[in-house]
């Protein structure tokens, strides 16, 4: 939702960064590529050691890289089908890593099944979220729908993690991330249904 919304908010706010980077030399695979290992640093650095607010302030700082690295390569006539696909599948790596993260505290030092097992649920369900859009394009639909798409559950478990962090209230992130969990099983029923719409309407069905 959060990218139909901002998008364009986002790219205004991030469009000089972005020029600036071109300016520089610098490639929209690189902004990839650097922005997802700075993700990964910022989740398995901290998270695994229960330092969250600080986790999220690196992941923060390089997470926008994933609005940047497009509109460089807009701007610059650069688009391509290989920057999309190590896009997509760079952000699968980074999502991991900040549930990921979370989930090895609480098996490990922070010693609570339940919020590693949320944690679990919403890395394997947001994996699924963009597996089923990515399996739908390949097949020649459309699955662009959700109310948990990456943007949406990147703000949700920062935010989140963030406060629960400062303010010492597991239970707060403990019921975003139940929230988050089912809102992305949602998003997973939303891409099957409006791909088995297209599949129905082109007779793709089968008995
Ligand atoms: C006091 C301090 C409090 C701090 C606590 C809060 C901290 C956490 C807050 C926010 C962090 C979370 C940020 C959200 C993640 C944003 C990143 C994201 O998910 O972006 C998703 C999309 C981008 O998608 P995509 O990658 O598909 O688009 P691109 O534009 O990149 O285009 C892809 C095409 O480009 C080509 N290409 C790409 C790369 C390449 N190498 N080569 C290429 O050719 C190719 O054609 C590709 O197909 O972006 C969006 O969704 C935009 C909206 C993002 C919304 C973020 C909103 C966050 C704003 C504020 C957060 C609220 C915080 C509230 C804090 C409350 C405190 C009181
Ligand atoms: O929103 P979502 O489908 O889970 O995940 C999205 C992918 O489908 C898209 O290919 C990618 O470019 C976005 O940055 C985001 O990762
Ligand atoms: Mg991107
Ligand atoms: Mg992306």
């Amino acid at each position: 939702m959060l990218n139909r919304l901002l998008r364009a908010s986002m790219t205004k706010i991030l469009g000089p960064i972005a020029h600036l980077f071109l300016r520089l030399g610098i490639s929209p695979d690189i902004v990839t590529i650097v922005g997802t290992v700075g993700v990964c640093v910022g989740a398995l650095a901290f998270f695994p050691r229960g330092e969250m607010w600080v986790g999220v302030l690196v992941i923060t700082a390089f997470v926008f890289s994933d609005n940047v690295d497009g509109i460089m390569a807009r701007e610059s006539g650069r688009s391509s089908k290989w920057g999309a696909y190590l896009d997509s599948t760079l952000d699968r790596i980074g999502d991991s890593a900040i549930f990921g993260g979370l989930v090895l505290f609480y098996a490990g030092r922070g010693n609570n099944q339940l919020m590693a097992g949320l944690a679990l649920a919403c890395l394997i369900l947001g994996s699924v979220v963009s597996y089923a859009k990515a399996r739908a394009e390949g097949l020649g639909y459309t699955a662009n729908v959700g109310i948990a798409e990456r943007a949406d559950r990147l703000v949700a478990v920062l935010v989140a993690a963030f406060f629960a962090d400062v303010f010492d209230s597991t239970v707060l992130l403990g019921v975003v991330l139940g929230l988050l969990a089912v809102a992305s099983f949602i998003t997973v029923l939303q891409r099957m249904l409006t791909v088995r719409k297209q599949a129905l309407a082109s007779g793709e069905v089968g008995a």
